[in-house]
């Protein structure tokens, strides 16, 4: 793999901000030795005197979140108040953390046969790795982050190379909360050295969120070397609507689920796959969201505009995608038009008529476009919604509860909504099954990956 570089290239004009030189190799084994010597004390510290440090963190996140905003909208593009928003849900996961950490953590007794004392508790393993992605520069690190920290475990976070500051500005955040020195170390490596971090018998685990490619790599690497993985990957996730008795407000719900973050979320409504006596009204209403909406500055977010996706090459690789689509006859509604010059706007898009001889079928589309598929019952619609290599989320919608609860238990995803398109929040486990990776992130299940479950037994 060639290196990286890191730098800031703002979206919105193609133009390069600052760069950041790549990591040492001495730098790279420092992060290591730090990481194993902040851990030789940070297991040591009582759970509830890390909790009011990772609280301290939080509120970190909250105070400075419109600075953090800044720094996020200008490396990836998104528009201000969403990148403000994210760094306040910072705030969430972390305060979820240091208030439910200890209890999540807490020994648990087992009842033994034998007349001794079983109990099982919940240990530390080591420094980690965290490889973590552009597109919610703040809340992938949090989630990795911080029920980590509470655990006892180190970190070494390799950031995507298009964000560097936000990298850094997580850094300074900890070392002001008060995160000793080695507990958390930010390292702009390369891909070479990851894979030496990954190797070294200091770390005991690594957690990617990234692409499905990434975390074929990363997954080998650590399987080769007996580590752990998380892996949190792509996704395609359908939006089931069997009926409804107002189209415009689920067509509004939809297009707002899809268009957040530009349509660069990992659970994003990739596929919505609508019953087909309300299908023409809702293509309508989404291309009417859709239509006539200029490319705007994203720290500007005037009305009637679109934000740019992260670079210009996510913009052209979407544009193909789409492109593909509509010379094999898909039908594109509206939007599909990628501006000239080095920004990456890409218009939002409305396509329908996907078939499977078309890239657009199975592959995921990290943008804004809704891919919108007509079906005729509610087995069709479940077919269709698991015929994706990805199992992240998924949401059925229907006015009969029970109804869309009954095709919702057949998703084969690692998040099932009924009436919602997805349930976020700090205690939400989020995570997927087939090609969108495995282990979870957040809630109680968050604090259940990278920890020793040592049996503790003391006999009678
Ligand atoms: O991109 C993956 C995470 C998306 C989310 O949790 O909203």
């Amino acid at each position: 793999m060639s290196a990286p570089t890191y730098k800031v290239l703002n979206p919105a004009t193609g133009k390069i901000v600052e760069e950041f030189p790549t990591a040492t190799d001495e730098q790279v084994e420092q992060a290591l030795a730090s990481a194993q010597s902040g851990y030789e004390s940070w297991q040591n510290v009582d759970i509830n005197e890390r909790a009011k440090i990772v609280s301290k963190v939080a509120q970190l996140f909250a105070d400075k979140a419109d600075e953090l905003g800044k720094i996020m909208t200008l490396e990836m593009g998104k528009p201000l108040s969403e990148a403000v928003g994210e760094a306040e849900y910072c705030k969430d996961i972390f305060e979820y953390f240091a208030t439910e950490g200890p209890t999540l953590a807490a020994d648990q007794e087992i009842k033994s046969f034998s007349g001794g004392k079983a109990v099982v508790q919940r240990r530390p393993v080591g420094p980690l790795l965290g490889i973590m992605p552009w597109n919610f520069p703040l809340y992938q690190v949090a989630r990795f982050a911080a029920p980590n920290l509470m655990l006892g475990n180190t970190i070494v976070l390799k950031h995507a190379e298009s964000c560097p500051r936000s990298a850094l500005a997580i850094q300074e955040i900890m070392d002001e909360a008060g995160v000793p020195a080695g507990v958390y170390n930010n390292v702009f490596a390369t891909h070479d050295q990851i894979s030496t971090i990954i190797a070294d018998s200091r770390i005991q685990g690594v957690s990617l969120t990234g692409s499905e490619r990434a975390g074929a790599i990363i997954g080998e690497q650590a399987g080769r070397n007996l580590k752990k993985a998380v892996l949190e990957l792509g996704g395609s996730d359908p939006f089931v609507v069997l009926d409804s008795n107002d189209v415009a407000g689920i067509a509004e719900t939809a297009w707002g689920f899809r268009i957040d973050n530009t349509g660069q979320a990992c659970n994003s409504n990739k596929r919505m796959i609508i019953m087909e006596d309300i299908f023409d009204d809702f293509v309508t209403e989404l291309t009417k969201r859709a239509d006539g909406l200029t490319p705007g500055d994203p720290m500007a977010e005037v009305d009637g505009t679109f934000a740019p996706m992260s670079s210009r090459k996510a913009a052209e690789d979407l544009h193909a995608q789409v492109q593909d689509a509509v010379s094999k006859g898909a039908t594109l509604h509206t939007g599909g038009v990628l501006q000239d010059g080095p920004a990456a706007y890409y218009s939002p898009a409305v396509l329908s008529g996907v078939t499977k001889d078309m890239r657009a079928y199975y592959e995921e589309l990290f943008g804004p476009v809704a891919v919108v598929y007509k079906v005729s019952s509610d087995e069709q619609a479940l077919e269709l919604a698991n015929d994706t290599i990805y199992g992240l989320g998924g949401s059925v919608h229907s006015t009969d509860e029970a109804r869309a609860a009954k095709v919702a238990m057949g998703l084969q995803s690692g998040m099932a909504n009924v009436n919602s398109p997805a349930a976020e929040g700090a205690e939400m486990p989020f995570g997927g099954v087939k090609r969108s990776g495995f282990g979870r992130e957040l809630g109680p299940l968050g604090m259940e990956e990278f920890v020793n479950k040592r049996l503790f037994y003391i006999g009678d």
